[in-house]
């Protein structure tokens, strides 16, 4: 059991073997392992020297989701999925270290100054327990005006074929956006989904709050939601995976992109006030 730390990454260690890497880069989760098998995919090709984004892991997507809005100016001046991902956090506390669960708080630098709003804080809670990892996203507005904001965890699930998994939990008429077919409105049919086609799609407001992925071999991952009520569900396949440049050739295969958040809409959130999106994913 225990909390170590290096220059790069924090790693977590269970009594039950089990361990959880996370880099102080973006805050991302980039290994979550279990009796010796990886559950988190990491692209060989991800840069994780801080030079960009990590691909793989548990990027952190705060205050924007995709591309930047047209207005107002500060919010249209970010970059892709905002700035949580490419900035440098710092171990605040360990919060547990014993059989029932490993835990630590890690707390982000102030907002960029060109984005204003200093008066937000925010952190972020890890924790593996026996067979599962949880993430716990806190932000508090310390300002004197309401602050909105999209915020998403952009978990990459690790999958030994992504084109023989499937995916429940979206109940029949659950709405949808299509990325893939320029942001199409839909209604969920039910049942399940497979990789069968490029898949981009943004989840509104999930009643279950949970998704279930079963691998194709009798394994697999419940991720459930809490302040989160959206997700997105990403998989590029090798039509778009394949011009992506920090993909390792075939990666698209090996993960599915289960993604709680709450980006169907802004969360503004009043003076003094806290928000917290919390995921827990399961092996099962
Ligand atoms: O390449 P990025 O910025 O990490 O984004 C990866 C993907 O993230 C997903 O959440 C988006 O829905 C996709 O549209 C996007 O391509």
């Amino acid at each position: 059991m225990g909390v170590e730390q290096t220059d790069k990454s924090i790693i977590l260690t269970h009594a039950n073997g089990s361990t959880a890497e996370i880099y102080l880069f973006g805050a991302t989760v980039t290994s979550w392992k279990v009796n010796g098998k990886e559950n988190i995919f990491l692209s060989k090709k991800a840069a994780l020297d801080g030079s960009a984004a990590i691909r793989g892991g548990i990027p952190v997507v705060f205050p924007i989701f995709g591309p930047p809005p047209s207005s107002p100016p500060e919010y249209a001046a970010l970059k892709q999925h905002g700035f949580l991902r490419t900035q440098t956090w710092k171990l605040d506390k360990v919060l547990l270290d014993r059989e029932e669960g490993v835990s630590v708080r890690l707390v982000a630098p102030p907002p960029p100054a060109s984005f204003g709003h200093q008066d937000i804080n925010v952190h972020y809670v890890v924790t593996l327990a026996g067979h599962q990892l949880v993430s716990d996203l806190h932000v508090r507005n310390n300002g004197k005006e309401d602050f909105k904001f999209q915020a998403l965890l952009h978990t990459y699930l690790a999958v030994p074929d992504a084109s023989k998994i499937s995916i429940t939990g979206i109940a029949a008429g659950v709405s949808y956006k299509d990325k893939v077919l320029g942001g199409q409105e839909f209604k969920a049919p039910g049942g399940s989904l497979v990789v069968d086609r490029q898949l981009d799609r943004v989840y509104a407001k999930i009643p279950s709050q949970e998704i279930q992925v079963s691998d194709g071999q009798e394994g697999g991952y419940k991720v459930r939601f809490r302040g989160f009520e959206d997700a997105t569900i990403w998989n590029p396949t090798e039509e778009a995976g394949s011009k992506m440049g920090d993909m390792e050739p075939g990666g698209w295969d090996r993960y599915i992109c289960v993604e709680p958040g709450f980006v169907s809409e802004w969360k503004s959130l009043p003076p003094g006030e806290q928000f917290i999106g919390q995921q827990t994913i399961t092996l099962v």
